[in-house]
């Protein structure tokens, strides 16, 4: 069996204004999580629920094997964080976050820091608060990756990233993951990037878990219909679960069983994750759960 390295149960945050949960998901070695939802849906809470920066009000989080928070520190060190909050004193250069990183962490690799330094063009020499906020990321997500932790943990890595450092990054977390053992969790807005590298999918609205699963299951469970004006039937309107129309035609989100006897003359797509969480009306959220 495919052992965990995370596990969630009903995890829950309240909030005076808002509630996260109950979120229940796992992450296997060997896999990439991405984490997917509108501004403020909770996914940043999440990821600090995760990593003890904040006490859920109910729930369990189990890091590699370990439940309570005292273990699970423990585990910390086996855990690679790259978050917004995350960064290094202002005066530091890249010398100095190596000999500190080497100082607090076991199995620190030097080597491999100025490896991913020099591969994503960061200054050595210049103050970390010098930095423009991409390369201060770059940094920070070099620092990341540089101990073997077992699960990486990123809040939108690619953020302030250029497309060229993006795809370089995308390409190291496949890597990373490779070998079974290792795992990663990112949230992200770029949904491109997490179709492209994320096994599975934790999708939060409003605090709500939408969907967990594999990232396939959810692409192929919608399609997008497509035609011009004239063929907007309402009986097909009722099929649909999200309607755009323009001046010329329509554009209406399916469940792709929904689809498969359709009139002549409509054109059908798949869905990409950015339209899913464009067409996401209440419907379909009802409709995923
Ligand atoms: N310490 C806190 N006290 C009260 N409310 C909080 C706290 N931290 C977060 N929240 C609330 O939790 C909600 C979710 O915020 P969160 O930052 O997790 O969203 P997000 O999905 O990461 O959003 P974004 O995509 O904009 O980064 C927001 O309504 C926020 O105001």
């Amino acid at each position: 069996m495919m052992a965990d390295l995370l596990t969630v149960k009903d995890l829950t945050k309240q909030y005076q204004e808002f509630t996260l949960g109950p979120l229940s998901f796992n992450v296997p070695a060997g896999y990439i999580l991405g984490m997917i939802g509108p501004n403020g849906a909770g996914k940043t809470t999440t990821l600090r629920l995760l990593l003890d920066m904040a006490a859920p009000t109910a729930g369990t989080v189990t890091l590699n094997g370990d439940t309570t928070p005292a273990a699970r520190a423990l585990a910390r060190a086996e855990v690679g964080v790259a978050l917004d909050t995350t960064g290094f004193p202002e005066s530091w250069r890249v010398a100095d976050v190596d000999s500190a990183m080497a100082l607090f962490l076991p199995n620190w690799d030097a080597a491999r820091f100025h490896e991913l330094i020099d591969l994503f063009g960061v200054a050595k020499k210049t103050a970390y608060k010098k930095l423009s906020r991409g390369t201060q990321a770059k940094v920070n997500l070099a620092a990341a990756l540089s101990h073997d932790a077992k699960l990486v943990i990123l809040d939108e890595p690619a953020a302030g990233l250029d497309p060229i450092a993006r795809d370089q990054l995308m390409t190291l977390l496949q890597a990373y993951i490779e070998d079974g053992q290792h795992s990663v969790i990112l949230s992200s807005h770029i949904t491109g990037d997490l179709a492209r590298i994320a096994d599975y999918l934790l999708y939060i609205v409003g605090g709500h878990q939408l969907f967990f699963g594999e990232t396939a299951t959810l692409l192929d469970r919608y399609v997008l219909v497509k035609g011009g004006r004239g063929k907007l039937t309402p009986e097909l309107k009722k099929l649909g679960l999200g309607l755009r129309e323009t001046a010329v035609g329509f554009s209406l989100m399916m469940r792709a069983e929904a689809a498969r006897n359709l009139p002549a003359g409509l054109t059908i797509e798949p869905v990409d994750l950015d339209a899913l969480m464009i067409y996401y009306g209440k419907e379909v959220q009802a409709d995923a759960q």
